[in-house]
């Protein structure tokens, strides 16, 4: 049945001026998956597909009224975070969290490398924001910053994912894009007291920008629709190497590129 008004999906990141990642990817994959997307901005970077040249970021008032002006209106179905670029930004979202006002929290804890001065900080505070996600979606590295050891193979992404459920999110997803396992893309899944991995093949290309934002949007918007969250992540799956898969010939920018979450270059069939 087609829903009369689409779900709003509140994405909570920074602008990543490439368009590839961040708000822009986010809000690609939710008119993909045919959902609203509203956005609060918590910085804005500068960057291309070679490199992030500078972020400036929002401060915690600007994150706060961007938030107000969202959730006083707009009947919000899921929300998911991504990069921030102070601790104290992340703090207006917890303030909110904590209130019962995210509903289907996917918190994908980004920590970038390049631009941002307080890495620790921001992984101490993504810890105080996790207890209230619905779902998580850290890359390896990003599990390893959060848990302080180095998670490396498929048998520790699942360690990890468990470590992480211990501390608050129902589910947990450490995903293993740049891990090589013979043909397969591999995700540790912490659900519901199970462990599992979900696989795909893997696809050899070197457009992957933006994967993990366009894997963690897709699950914020599938759960606005009403999946059940293993169906979000089982669609989500699919939707991410779908669009790897559709961008391997696109040239666009010469580092990494975007990949096609709207199916634009999708075989006809
Ligand atoms: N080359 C690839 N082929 C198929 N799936 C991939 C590939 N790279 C990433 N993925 C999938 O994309 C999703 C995002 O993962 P990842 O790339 O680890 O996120 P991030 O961009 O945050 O590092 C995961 O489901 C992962 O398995
Ligand atoms: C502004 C910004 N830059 C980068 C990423 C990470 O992107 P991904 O991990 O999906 O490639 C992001 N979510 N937001």
């Amino acid at each position: 049945m087609t829903e009369v008004t689409p779900p709003v999906v509140l994405s909570i990141g920074g602008s990543d001026s490439s368009g590839g990642s961040g708000l822009q990817a986010d809000l690609r994959t939710f008119a993909a998956v045919g959902a609203y997307g509203a956005t609060v901005v918590t910085a804005v970077v500068a960057k291309n597909t070679r490199a992030a040249a500078d972020v400036l970021e929002m401060t915690p008032p600007v994150i706060a009224g961007q938030l107000k002006a969202v959730l006083d209106d707009l009947p919000v179905a899921a929300v998911k975070t991504g990069m921030f670029a102070s601790a104290d930004g992340i703090g207006e979202v917890l303030a909110r969290a904590k209130a019962g006002a995210l509903p289907n929290l996917v918190v994908d804890p980004v920590l970038l490398n390049e631009g941002i001065k307080s890495r620790r900080q921001i992984a101490m505070a993504l810890e105080r924001l996790l207890p209230y996600a619905l779902v998580a979606t850290p890359n390896r590295e990003e599990a390893s910053a959060l848990l302080g050891w180095q998670v490396a193979t498929p048998a520790d992404m699942a360690q990890a994912a468990r470590e992480l459920v211990s501390g608050g999110p129902q589910y947990v997803v450490v995903t293993g894009g740049d891990l090589v396992v013979g043909t397969e893309a591999l995700d540790a899944v912490w659900a519901a007291g199970e462990e599992r991995y979900m696989s795909a093949p893997r696809i050899t290309a070197r457009n992957v920008l933006g994967s993990g934002a366009v894997f963690s949007a897709a699950i914020a918007a599938r759960l606005a629709h009403g999946d059940a969250v293993v169906d979000a992540l089982t669609y989500a799956k699919g939707l991410v190497g779908r669009a790897i898969q559709d961008a391997s010939d696109w040239r666009l920018g010469s580092g990494p590129g975007p990949i096609d979450v709207c199916g634009w270059s999708a075989p006809v069939i």
